[in-house]
């Protein structure tokens, strides 16, 4: 379970990107957190892979407190909470294999993961991640080969691979067309339902939101405005989401 309380974020520059969050997420949700631009939904999501750094409150993830971890428990937290990012984030010039391979080795030396020293578990592991995004074929083409949405596919197997109890996605088909992006989000939600995994998603298309999530996090000015299953979410409630604050 991941539990907000009274978390805030305020940069260093003064900015307040969070402001006095308070909720909890289950195992096995499936939550959608939608707003405007610069509402706080990236420093909401990556506060709980400590990318950003909480200021103010406390976040538990299973019961541990994150802003404690250091070294490598920070770095095996970080192999339960997997991200995926807008950008894909693939080394372009190797194999799709090697690219989901590369999170199964977070402490091995980088030319040993460039140069492909991997056991056959190792690859075992990559090949069943691929699969469940359908990508089996393009295991042995070159990354830089394949299209965005197959790209974004190959990141999610490779996130997969680390076998993360909750999956943090920033935005994750914001690159794509309309078809692919559906793709994609089929496959967050195939996961969710088989794996059981928490599923965590920025996104900026509301219809995406409300077709895939069960739950939706609304964001504005730092702070949560919705928070409830996606049948409660009527218009009025998207006005308020999408709407300017007076201060602003
Ligand atoms: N590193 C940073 N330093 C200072 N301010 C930041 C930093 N990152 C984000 N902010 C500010 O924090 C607020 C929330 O930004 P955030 O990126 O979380 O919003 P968002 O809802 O994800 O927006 P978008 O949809 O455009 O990505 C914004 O005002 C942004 O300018």
């Amino acid at each position: 379970m991941i539990k907000f309380e009274h978390v805030s974020k305020t940069y260093p520059n003064g900015v307040k990107g969070l402001q006095d969050i308070n909720l909890e997420i289950e195992d096995g949700e499936f939550v959608g957190i939608i707003g405007m631009s610069g509402a706080g939904k990236s420093t909401f999501i990556r506060t709980i892979n400590r990318l950003n750094n909480i200021t103010e409150g406390k976040l538990t993830v299973d019961g541990v407190e994150i802003s404690n971890l250091k070294g490598k428990a920070l770095r095996r937290f970080r192999r339960k909470v997997g991200m995926i990012f807008q950008s894909y984030n693939l080394v372009p010039r190797i194999t799709v294999i090697r690219n989901v391979m590369s999170s199964l080795v977070p402490d091995m030396p980088l030319w040993r993961v460039i140069l492909g020293l991997f056991s056959k578990n190792d690859k075992m592991r990559a090949l069943e991640a691929l699969d469940r995004v359908s990508m089996l074929d393009k295991a042995f083409v070159r990354t830089d080969q394949l299209s965005g949405g197959q790209q974004q596919r190959v990141s999610l197997a490779r996130t997969l691979a680390q076998n993360p109890s909750v999956l943090l996605a920033d935005e994750p088909v914001a690159a794509l067309d309309p078809v692919t992006a559906h793709e994609v989000m089929d496959d967050f939600k195939r996961i969710n339902d088989e794996l059981g995994q928490t599923v965590l998603i920025n996104i900026h298309h509301v219809d995406l939101a409300l077709d895939y999530a069960k739950r939706i996090i609304g964001i504005r000015s730092g702070r949560v405005v919705y928070d409830g299953p996606v049948s409660g979410v009527t218009q009025e409630i998207l006005d308020n989401i999408y709407s300017k604050d007076e201060a602003e």
